[in-house]
Order: structure tokens, then sequence, then C-alpha cells
């Protein structure tokens, strides 16, 4: 069995989804079919979410979900039925906006119906295309704990549901990136969830191969974008991959490959709009393994440097703050310490997997006993690979590129497949390219 998640590119025009569903109908194998919102959406309806928008912002915002959608109905065969379905989500929307809660609740509920519409029509063109697959409500399968925006799943009960929802030999359509409390409330599973979610279901499933269809040909070396020289990787290994998505490959939602790993299931990433192109297969062992095989960034990130002279020669002061930042929700990434001071980095992106957001309640607790120093507009850089702790040869070569460029943390040594540093953001891009240019292709 194949679990096949199609991303908001790949279905977020007619054509897209054509192709899309012309993938799924030519392999029988593939017999759940996760897939995310019209490319486009979730990010219309996180600005509709803002509390502070006017209602001629709202309807442009409601407009342009609407035009989206209408124009890949109005090429459908059965266009009647599909506005009808349509409009059930839209109008759902429309309702849901003049509730009055503005709360975290309201918002993930708010967030699914990007999903909820783009498999409503998804359904219909797979119909279109030979393959008749049953429209299954994710939230009926994908428990999770309460913690809206960027919810935890709970896999004991996703495994319960399962059994009594899907049934091996049929096919079925969902929604990832969304799922329920144990109170029946909507929840999400952080921005670009729908990778995990599918992950999720391949080992609930327990599926062979989880195919992760995008609009690039697979996992490339670095984010073809930022640089047109990148290439895609043919084999990477598992660890590899967690750690290009955790630092800001967005080509995989950074929890993705955890639940692919505890099943055994086969990860591929490929293109939608080049399906012959093997793309990259993510496999426990690869038969080559360099020590730098990609790189990676993440934008937006802040620092948070932590003074203070109690922490002199005295024991318990990290676990002191490391108490505060868990309280307060806060993950930390990369730390570095000294004699009187700590640094640490936190994703602070808006469309972070797991941001996190830095309020002035911590900051006042944080400020009781130490001096406290916030710096944005930073970006993490990563080189990926394997062994990097125990590889010579790679810091002389790295800090001589890097001389013009003010370096404002280092990480090493603590995972064999990373070696990350923070730069200033403005200077980010170029310094990528120049690594790419330096340590990949060269
Ligand atoms: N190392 C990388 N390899 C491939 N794509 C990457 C990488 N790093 C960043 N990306 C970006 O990820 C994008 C695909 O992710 P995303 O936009 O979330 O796709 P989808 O909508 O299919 O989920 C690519 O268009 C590319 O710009
Ligand atoms: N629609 C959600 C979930 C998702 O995974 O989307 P995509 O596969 O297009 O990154 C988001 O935009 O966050």
């Amino acid at each position: 069995m194949i679990v096949s998640k199609f991303g908001g590119t790949s279905v977020g025009t007619f054509d897209a989804m054509q192709r899309s569903a012309k993938i799924v109908a030519s392999d029988p194998d593939r017999r759940l079919i996760v897939i995310s919102a019209t490319s486009g959406t979730t990010n219309d309806l996180v600005a509709l979410s803002a509390s502070q928008l006017d209602s001629t912002q709202r309807e442009e915002l409601l407009g342009s979900i609407e035009k989206r959608h209408l124009a890949i109905i109005e090429q459908c065969k059965e266009e009647e039925k599909l506005r009808d379905a349509f409009y059930t989500e839209f109008s759902g929307l429309r309702e849901h906006l003049d509730f009055v809660g503005r709360d975290k609740r309201w918002k993930d509920a708010l967030y699914a119906f990007g999903e909820l519409m783009s498999t409503r029509i998804f359904v219909e063109v797979l119909r279109e295309n030979g393959v008749d697959a049953k429209w299954l409500d994710a939230r009926n399968v994908m428990k999770t704990d309460s913690t809206f925006g960027n919810a935890e799943p709970i896999l004991a009960s996703i495994k319960k549901k399962a059994d009594k929802h899907i049934q091996v030999g049929k096919t079925y359509l969902t929604q990832g990136f969304i799922g329920s409390d144990v109170f029946g409330n909507t929840t999400t599973l952080g921005r670009g969830g729908s990778d995990f979610s599918a992950s999720l279901f391949a080992e609930t499933v327990g599926a062979d191969t989880l195919e992760i269809w995008t609009d690039v040909a697979g996992v490339f070396t670095t984010d073809p974008r930022i640089v047109p020289d990148a290439f895609p990787i043919n084999e990477i290994t598992f660890d590899e991959a967690a750690e290009l998505s955790v630092f800001g490959g967005k080509v995989l939602h950074p929890a993705t490959l955890k639940p692919a790993m505890r099943a055994g299931v086969n990860v591929r990433v490929a293109s939608s709009s080049d399906p012959e192109n093997p793309g990259t297969y993510i496999v426990k062992d690869a038969e080559k393994k360099p020590p730098i095989r990609a790189i990676s960034l993440r934008k937006d990130q802040t620092l948070l440097t932590v003074n203070s002279l109690e922490m002199l020669h005295q024991h318990g002061f990290l676990a002191h703050l490391f108490k505060v930042l868990a309280e307060h929700k806060i993950s930390v990434d990369l730390v570095s310490t000294s004699e009187v001071s700590v640094a640490l980095t936190l994703d602070t992106a808006v469309n972070a997997a797991n941001k996190v957001e830095l309020n002035e309640d911590v900051l006042e607790e944080l400020g009781r006993f130490a001096e406290v120093i916030v710096e944005e507009e930073l970006a993490l850089i990563a080189l990926i690979g394997n062994d990097l702790q125990k590889t010579s040869g790679i810091g002389g070569p790295l800090f001589t590129a890097l001389e013009e460029y003010n370096v404002r943390l280092i990480c090493h040594g603590a995972s064999p497949n990373n070696l990350c540093f923070l730069v200033e953001q403005k200077q980010a891009e170029d310094i990528v390219r120049m690594l790419h240019g330096k340590f990949i292709t060269e």
C-alpha cells in the first residue's frame, strides 16, 4: 500500500489537480491520498484570522479564496455538483468568521477550511480520472492533544480510529494538516503539517511507501529557489533528511520522518509535474554518505542572550532558565554558553512549523534574574551530511569562506549530521550560494 501526499501546488489549479489525479490513477496501490489546501489558501485563512481586519479586507480575502476554487470547479465535468459541495464549506467558512471568539481554537477551525474545500473538489477530479475514492474527514482519525496551532498526535487513538474508518482494499482521500482533540475541536499540526499527517497515516495503516508529491523533483542540495545550481539528491538517509527539514528545508515538515522511520516506511519525494523522474528516496542507510550533502537555511530567527553574574560558578542557573522557557512552551534550537551568559536561538519565523512567540511575560520573568538581549533579523544556516563531528578538514575551509561575514553563533559536535551557524539575515542567501559553490558544486 502506498500513501500519497500532494502539497498545495500539486492541487493549486485544475491542471495541477489533473496531473496529480493521473498519478493516483496510474497505480492501484495508491490507496490513501492526503492533500493540502490549494496553494495560497492557508495563507489567506491566516490573514483572515487577524483581529484588525476591516470588512473590505475580509471580503477581498474571501474573494481570493472563492476565485481560486471556482477557477478549478469551472473546468470540471461535474461543475454543478462541485459548486454545491464547495459552497457548503465556503458558507461554513463565512459563518465561522462571524463567531465572536478569536482564540486559538477558533483559528484552527478556520484554517481547516482550506483542506476541507480542496478535498471536496479533488475527490471529484479523482472520479473523473477513474479513481473511486471515499472522502474521509481526517478529524475522525487524526486524534491530537489540544495544543491548537501545533497539536501533538495521539498515536494510540489514531490507530484505533483508523481501524474503524479505514478499510483494507478501499481507496480514500483525506485532508492533511488537520485533526481533532478528545472534545471534537478541530486542531492543526503546524504550518506545512500535511507531510506529517501523511507520514502518520502511513505508519498507522502499515503502508510500504509514503510518497510526497511536490513542486520540485525531490530533496535538493539546497533550496533551488535560492541557488539555481542546486540539484536533486537521489538517495539520502532518514537522519540527514530529518536534519535538513528541521533546519529549514521546507520541502518536508520537520516532524515528517519520525513516524515513517518508526514504522520502516520507505519515503519518496517527487514532482507531480514530472512524475517519471524518480526524485529522492529517503532510506535508512544510503550507499553514499558524503560529509556535506546539502545546505539548509532558516530565516527570521531570534537570538536571545541571557547575562547574569549569578551564573559564575553557580549550579542550577541553566536549569532555572530552561524551566522558565519550558513553562512558556518556548522551544530552543541552538545553545552556546560562556562564563556568565547563555545565547539561544529561537525559530520565530511566521510560517514556522513550530513557531515560537517571545512574549512580554517571558521576557519579564527572565528579566527578574538576568539581563536579556533580544536580536532579530538573523538566519540559521546548516551544513547537512554525515559524521560531520568526526570529519577533519571542514572547519578550516568553512571559516575561511566565511571570513568576510559576521558569524553570530556556531553549533558543531552535537549531531553527526549537521554543523550550523547564525548569520545576519541580509547576507544569508549570498552565504548559501557561496557555500553551495564551494562545498557542493565543486
Ligand atoms: N533542500 C530543498 N529541496 C527541495 N526543495 C526545497 C529545499 N529547501 C527548500 N525547498 C523549497 O520547498 C518547496 C516545496 O515545499 P512546499 O512549498 O511546502 O511544497 P508543497 O506545497 O508541495 O508542500 C520548494 O518549492 C522549494 O523552494
Ligand atoms: N495547508 C497547510 C498544510 C500544508 O502542509 O501545506 P503544503 O503541503 O502546501 O505545504 C499549510 O499551508 O500550512
